[in-house]
């Protein structure tokens, strides 16, 4: 049996962000500005300034912040600290996750008090010590990244759950897939961004996940989506985040796949259908780097490596203006081709074998073997649901066999084969449905738009089914 190995890796160069904290400090005397600039470039922040109240708003609404290091008095020669007092509370309206740390004047703890009830994480008095100011704002970013990361953990693993998580392996024995194979581990380590093509059920969501694996940074995140199946109202919410308050539902803040992929791969999956609208979106945070969550207007920088999937002809579709040819180089810069099963049926006894042993250790039946008989079967029968219709009707058969060994009837394939409409009475709905879902998405190279529309449903209906039948797609 043979399972492509991942490559030696070499080099992924992509640009990276610039990953120092950013502190932004506020004080409106220009000299103290200049020696905390100093002191904290040099303890390695990305330092931003702002000398009124006013000021550190706009900065807030305009940057992203790790930590605000301010003062509590703006005016000159007044120590009451109101204005700071009043800036602080706007601040957590804000951004109540933001940590704060405040200077007072010295001798006036009262103030500080007063802004540590206010929301302030901590203070310094002026003048400060360097040593104590570097550390306690190095205790605040810790909390800030670790609160952070946990919110980030959570996400992922919902979205890890959604979309599958595991990495399966994958099989590949035929002499169609060796060139397959050999591209893909020159490529895998490049850094490039990859187009996968194939009929559905092709494995290229597998495909991608082996890149990921060869990529040389296994441990980086992989995120799918499903691309093509987004509504309009929720693409940008999904793909680039939102800030809490951005529309009605939106409680919290929430990541988008793009940030959640960040230094990683965002596998983006049925990309075919994606609407024009969100094309031009979509090609805008590809050309730039950097994304704006929905409801604010800070901008996002992420290195994100793009693998996309699609059954559909890009090239036809740019030609008849459903696809943007522009986005199409951004994503092909590698095209790699799976060849349908009817293509690689060298590859069909390793495959069923694979899920045989692997839905008989789900089963709790690890000895089931494959008749002689079943093996024909299975080598002369179509595909056109591929290697998934290959799995789905393994673990049918497997529950259907009597004995240990599975035969050529437990496969029930003809009736699920392409000659369907004349065995239509030896069908149950749910086959008959099946089959004529993914007829219409053959027909249609994938679109799910005109399948709905050929077969009558609306464009959610029939990803709802996708989703029941397991053909891959809908969320
Ligand atoms: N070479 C392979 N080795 C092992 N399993 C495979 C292989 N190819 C496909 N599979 C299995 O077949 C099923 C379908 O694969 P996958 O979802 O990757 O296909 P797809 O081309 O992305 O489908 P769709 O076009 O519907 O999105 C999965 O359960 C996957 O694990």
């Amino acid at each position: 049996m043979t399972e492509i190995a991942p490559a030696i890796p070499e080099s992924a160069p992509r640009p990276e962000p610039d990953s120092r904290p950013r502190i932004l400090v506020a004080d409106d005397q220009a000299d103290v500005l200049e020696a905390l600039r100093l002191l904290l470039k040099r303890d390695g922040y990305a330092v931003l300034t702002a000398q009124s109240p006013a000021g550190v708003l706009a900065m807030l609404e305009a940057e992203d912040v790790d930590v605000l290091l301010m003062d509590l008095n703006y005016a000159r020669d007044t120590t009451s600290g109101r204005e700071g007092l009043d800036l602080l509370a706007r601040v957590r309206q804000m951004d109540a996750a933001l940590p704060v740390v405040v200077m007072t004047a010295w001798g006036s703890v009262e103030g500080a008090v007063e802004a540590i009830r206010g929301g302030a994480r901590d203070y310094v008095q002026k003048p400060w010590d360097n040593t104590r100011l570097l550390t306690l704002l190095r205790t605040q970013l810790e909390l800030r990244r670790a609160l952070k990361r946990s919110k980030r953990l959570e996400q992922e693993n919902t979205h890890l759950r959604k979309s599958g998580g595991e990495r399966p392996s994958f099989l590949a024995e035929s002499r169609a897939m060796q060139a397959v194979r050999r591209l893909v581990e020159r490529v895998a380590p490049s850094g490039a961004n990859i187009l996968i093509t194939g009929e559905h059920g092709t494995g290229k969501e597998v495909m991608a996940r082996w890149i990921h694996a060869a990529s040389g940074r296994p441990e980086s995140p992989f995120v799918a989506v499903n691309s093509g199946g987004l509504s309009e109202g929720v693409f940008e919410s999904e793909l680039f985040g939102h800030v809490k308050g951005a529309f009605t539902d939106a409680k919290t803040d929430r990541i988008g796949c793009f940030e959640l992929a960040d230094g990683g791969i965002l596998f983006l999956d049925e990309i075919g259908n994606m609407p024009l609208t969100q094309q031009a979106k979509l090609l805008r945070v590809l050309q730039t780097g950097e994304l704006h969550p929905v409801g604010s207007s800070k901008v996002r920088r992420v290195s994100v490596r793009v693998v996309a999937a699609t059954n559909a002809d890009l090239s036809k579709a740019v030609a008849e203006g459903r696809f943007r040819e522009d986005l199409l180089y951004r994503l092909n810069t590698v095209e790699v081709q799976l060849p349908p099963l009817r293509d690689r049926r060298e590859d069909i006894p390793l495959l069923a074998a694979h899920f045989l042993a692997e839905q008989g250790r789900r089963y709790g039946r690890p000895a089931m073997r494959l008749s002689q008989g079943a093996l024909e079967a299975l080598m002369s029968y179509g595909w056109p649901g591929n290697v998934r219709e290959l799995e789905h009707a393994v673990e049918r058969a497997l529950l259907m066999a009597s004995g240990e060994e599975v035969t050529a009837e437990d496969l029930l394939l003809r009736r699920a084969s392409r000659e369907g409409p004349s065995r239509l009475e030896e069908m149950t709905l749910e086959e008959v449905e099946r089959y004529l879902i993914d007829r219409a998405l053959t027909r249609y190279e994938g679109n799910v738009s005109d399948a709905a529309k050929a077969l009558g449903l609306s464009r959610s209906a029939l990803y709802r089914r996708m989703q029941y039948y397991g053909i891959k797609g809908a969320r």
